[in-house]
């Protein structure tokens, strides 16, 4: 079992509005967080993913259940570990007409932080050429930038970013994108929530997804996309009833899609052309089908009815 950062067992949230009605927003999520590397935490709109967090955090107060942060129950001992966790779950305020550095030294002072740290985390998010620029004149990216260099300045082991390129251009994704990478590459743990998959599955290490506060599937991404099944592939052939035929006796699931067959369930992409050249049918295409978390995503949240 390897060390988990973050581990919650059964825990649950349920707020009520002002007019009474109870909105379920976690219902007895079990979330495992290694230590080490970047982790997706991936749902739709109002899965529970920032109510969650919140509760890690001990912003929100958890109805049941149990949650630890380095093997530290939380929120009892949350003292204990809050100095390895650095979090973004809000746009933090800066001064808008200081510069990008000088609110980060006054934030180190006011965090008991080292101001030597201040280059280090400005150059760890590549704003270390825009640092004396005032923040007003930043971008979206710059400033989701600097508020990620600011939970740095204490180096945490820990990092949590809800929806951290939510407004993001491509530009700013892709910066954002790499800062967390880099990050998980010298052993830190990030944990990321998301909606937006396609995203997380080019910087995560493991994911878990959620729908209506309950865990749907968790593991590394190749684990995640692959479902534990084997290849797809699209095959172009001439005869697609006899190939049908014989793939299917040898286990396979074969759909028709336009001109091509789409199989499911072959060991390896080879052992389709093999089987069908054994019976004299040639294959002029064979496109490996990768399944994106996208797909896994969206089949996994519609057997939910989500
Ligand atoms: N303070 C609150 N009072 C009442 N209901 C709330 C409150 N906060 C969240 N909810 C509801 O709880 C559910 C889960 O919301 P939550 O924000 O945790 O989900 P999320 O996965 O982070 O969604 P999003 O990606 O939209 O932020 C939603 O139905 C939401 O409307």
């Amino acid at each position: 079992m390897p060390e988990l950062a973050i581990c919650t067992r059964g825990l649950r949230k349920t707020y009520r509005t002002r007019r009474g009605r109870r909105i379920v927003a976690v219902q007895g999520l079990d979330l495992d967080v290694p230590v080490g590397g970047v982790h997706g935490f991936l749902g739709p709109n109002g899965s529970g993913k920032t109510t969650s967090i919140r509760m890690l955090l001990g912003l929100v107060r958890a109805d049941a259940g149990s949650m630890t942060v380095f093997g530290r129950p939380v929120p009892v001992r949350l003292p204990e570990v809050v100095g390895r966790i650095g979090a973004i779950v809000e746009s933090p305020k800066f001064f808008p007409a200081f510069s990008g550095r000088k609110n980060l030294e006054l934030l180190a002072e006011a965090i008991g932080a080292p101001r030597s740290r201040v280059g280090e985390v400005l150059e760890q998010t590549s704003l270390g050429d825009r640092g004396r620029d005032r923040f007003r004149t930043y971008s979206l990216g710059m400033k989701q930038r600097l508020a990620i260099a600011a939970t740095l300045l204490k180096e945490p082991d820990l990092l949590i970013f809800d929806e951290p390129t939510n407004g993001l251009d491509p530009a700013g994704i892709r910066e954002i994108r790499e800062t967390m990478r880099g990050l998980g590459d010298q052993g830190r743990t990030v944990l990321v929530s998301s909606h937006i998959l396609a995203e997380v599955e080019q910087v995560a290490d493991t994911v878990s997804i959620i729908g209506h506060g309950r865990l749907l599937a968790s593991g590394s991404v190749a684990e995640v996309i692959g479902g534990g099944t084997a290849a797809t592939v699209k095959v172009a052939v001439d005869n697609h009833e006899a190939a049908a035929r014989i793939l299917t006796a040898a286990g396979m699931t074969v759909r028709p899609d336009g001109r091509y067959l789409l199989v499911d369930g072959a060991e390896h992409p080879a052992d389709v052309t093999r089987r069908l050249a054994h019976q004299e049918l040639y294959v002029s295409e064979l496109i490996p089908v990768r399944a994106g978390l996208e797909s896994v995503f969206l089949e996994l949240t519609a057997e939910e009815g989500l």
